[in-house]
């Protein structure tokens, strides 16, 4: 496509990913392109904004047609100008349910084809509320309501301060009908849920700027927790040990830390030491070697394997995290 008309909506998306390529970086970047109005609309606007676009489309092969669903995405990334377009077939595949396994596909398909470039997403303030919405109602802890980052390497996000209405304004603006997913308006889908009946109603109860809202309390939340990050990474700079090329967490260091900067520190040592899936009591239980220390037992955390379990314990002063067998998940598999 030659020029690109200029409609409200495409300038909008436009002026988006201009700031998000002067934030950024731009010259040259890849599009996570699944068809639908969110990522065609970015496509479009980020070839008129970010130098030359490389578009990758995920096939996940879970339902009839969906090769000729990503081949007419690819189609249509060409025929807006991006420098190629690559169609990656996947399979979908490992624990957790359908939907968390085709994501882990998906991100990790686009990660082998970005080709060290950064990887546009489409997701809008619309996602970022409903994200915000289903995190508070579950309770989840301040990390997950903090929402998406406009940038969280490699993948960017330029259109989280736009509604969703204006990526499908645009479309019709480029006269591109967008592939509408069946999952999308498929109500035994929680977020779908809670994009057409829970969200509706609470904009009809409180009057309006439910969405915005929703998104403003993910951007404070982000803010102070990168404080908390910061101070939990000092920490732990203070607190570590490695001993023989294991690390360690000498307690003294950490008790005088808050607790939740504390258990922050712990979270990111844990993970690092193959630690998966945190739940917040078992930080909790974590922290209480330290802050509540009565001699008690080692705390599993996840991330051993069948028959063997990651476990930290506290001895001699110090936190450390090891494989331990578990005799009970052997018998069960047995
Ligand atoms: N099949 C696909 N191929 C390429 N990119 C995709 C595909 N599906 C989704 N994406 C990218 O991910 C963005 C978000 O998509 P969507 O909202 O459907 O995913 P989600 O599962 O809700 O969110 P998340 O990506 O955070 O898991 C899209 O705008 C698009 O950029």
């Amino acid at each position: 496509m030659s020029k690109l008309p200029e409609g409200q909506a495409l300038l909008e998306l436009r002026h988006a990913v201009r700031r998000w390529t002067a934030e950024h970086g731009g010259g040259g970047v890849a599009v996570a392109l699944s068809g639908g109005a969110d990522s065609l609309a970015l496509t479009a606007a980020a070839v008129a904004e970010a130098g030359p676009v490389h578009a990758l489309v995920v096939d996940h092969r879970l339902q009839d047609g969906s090769a000729e669903v990503a081949a007419r995405a690819a189609e249509r990334a060409l025929a807006l100008g991006c420098a190629s377009a690559r169609v990656l077939a996947v399979r979908v595949h490992g624990s957790g349910g359908m939907e968390a396994a085709a994501r882990r596909a998906r991100y990790e398909a686009l990660d082998g084809a970005r080709e060290g470039r950064a990887v546009l997403l489409g997701h809008t303030l619309d996602d970022q509320a409903e994200t915000v919405l289903l995190g508070l109602s579950r309770g989840s802890g301040p990390r997950s309501l903090a929402g998406m980052r406009d940038y969280d390497a490699p993948w960017g996000r330029p259109l989280l301060r736009v509604r969703r209405a204006v990526t499908a304004r645009a479309c019709a603006e480029l006269a591109l009908p967008p592939y509408q997913d069946p999952h999308n308006s498929s109500p035994e889908f929680t977020r779908v849920r809670l994009r057409t009946e829970a969200l509706p109603l609470l904009e009809q109860i409180l009057g309006g700027g439910v969405a915005q809202a929703l998104a403003r309390t993910a951007d404070q939340l982000r803010e102070d927790g990168e404080v908390l990050d910061a101070l939990a990474s000092e920490l732990l700079a203070e607190a570590e040990r490695v001993d023989g090329g294991a690390s360690e967490l000498e307690v003294t260091a950490l008790a005088g830390a808050h607790p939740a900067v504390r258990r922050r520190a712990l979270r990111s040592w844990l993970l690092a030491g193959g630690a998966r899936s945190l739940t917040d009591g078992q930080l909790r239980a974590a922290d209480e070697l330290v802050g509540r220390w009565r001699g008690q037992g080692g705390v599993a955390v996840g991330g051993g394997r069948p028959g063997v379990r990651l476990v930290l314990s506290r001895r001699r002063g110090r936190l450390s995290v090891g494989l331990v067998s578990d005799p009970q998940s052997e018998q069960q598999r047995g």
